[in-house]
């Protein structure tokens, strides 16, 4: 069992691969490259392959568009293995960190502001509707609830945080409430922070990132929402989350991992069990 700060290197020092010096072994990717070059990139492409994720085992110089999980910037490396679930049972809700099963199997949270879909998020990975909300106790937002996965490893559902009608109060319990469970659960292997794709930027979000940063705590950004493509109002998803990784990188040398998810169309739910794979399995080895 290592801390919980064990995959911090990845999210730290992992090499930026940008699209100029990134070197393709693979004659074909040479030439969509090459045919790429005539035609100016996208300004999505462009903004997909900025900064990628590179997991352990993975050479960042072999580093291959194939490699990389659609809608992401995470490149599937040797750990990737069985992602699928095939059963969960609820374990239990905690009020404090201490109180969290006693137990040396991995761990994911969930984590998020209130109404981004991390119960919806949890609902489509596992495939089940009413998971998330057998442990829902309307008016007691305090509660760690542990999830566990083919008995083998366990997601975390965990308050929101910004609530719209209290949010001085909220942001104080929040802060001192997981404080406890981030800084001292050894089995955390990583946060899966939730950012809503159909709204700009928000500045509580960004406070939250930069404090996870902050106390090492590996974190993969989880885009929700990104069916909502139609922008009567605003900007799209797409141009939010590219607003959101311009604010991060002000704060990062190396950009977290991230990836695009619907709740409603299943968009990323394969791809980001698969990263949870690798990362589980780099950790559990
Ligand atoms: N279009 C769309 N709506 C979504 C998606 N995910 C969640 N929603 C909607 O967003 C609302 C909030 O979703 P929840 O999953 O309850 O959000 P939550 O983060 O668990 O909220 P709290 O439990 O209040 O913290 C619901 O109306 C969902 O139907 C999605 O991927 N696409
Ligand atoms: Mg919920």
């Amino acid at each position: 069992c290592r801390p919980p700060q064990s995959l911090s290197f990845l999210f730290s020092f992992n090499k930026t691969i940008s699209h100029s010096t990134h070197k393709r072994p693979n004659p074909k990717a040479n030439a969509s490259a090459s045919s790429a070059a005539k035609q100016p990139m996208s300004e999505k492409a462009r903004f997909a392959k900025t900064v990628l994720f590179v997991p352990p085992g993975v050479d960042p110089e072999e580093v291959t568009d194939e490699m990389v999980l659609p809608g992401s910037n995470i490149v599937v490396g040797p750990y990737a293995g069985h992602s699928q679930i095939k059963e969960v049972e609820f374990v239990k809700s905690s009020s404090r960190a201490k109180d969290c099963p006693k137990d040396t199997r991995p761990e994911f949270a969930i984590l998020g502001r209130s109404n981004v879909g991390k119960s919806s998020l949890i609902n489509a990975l596992v495939r089940k509707k009413e998971v998330a909300l057998t442990s829902k106790k309307p008016g007691k937002t305090q509660l760690i609830n542990h999830f566990l996965v083919n008995k083998s490893w366990y997601i975390v559902d965990l308050p929101g945080y910004g609530f719209a009608r209290a949010p001085d109060s909220a942001k104080t319990d929040w802060s001192s409430f997981t404080k406890g469970y981030f800084l001292n659960r050894e089995t955390l292997v990583a946060v899966l922070l939730l950012i809503d794709a159909s709204v700009p930027p928000q500045r509580i979000d960004l406070d939250c990132a930069n404090w996870l940063g902050r106390n090492n705590i590996p974190m993969t950004f989880v885009f929700t929402k990104c069916d909502k493509m139609k922008a009567s109002k605003g900007k799209r998803p797409d141009e939010n989350i590219r607003d959101f990784q311009e604010l991060i990188r002000e704060n990062y040398r190396q950009h977290p991992p991230w990836i695009m998810t619907s709740s409603v169309t299943g968009l990323g739910r394969d791809e980001l069990l698969l990263h949870m794979s690798q990362l589980r399995n780099y950790w559990d080895q």
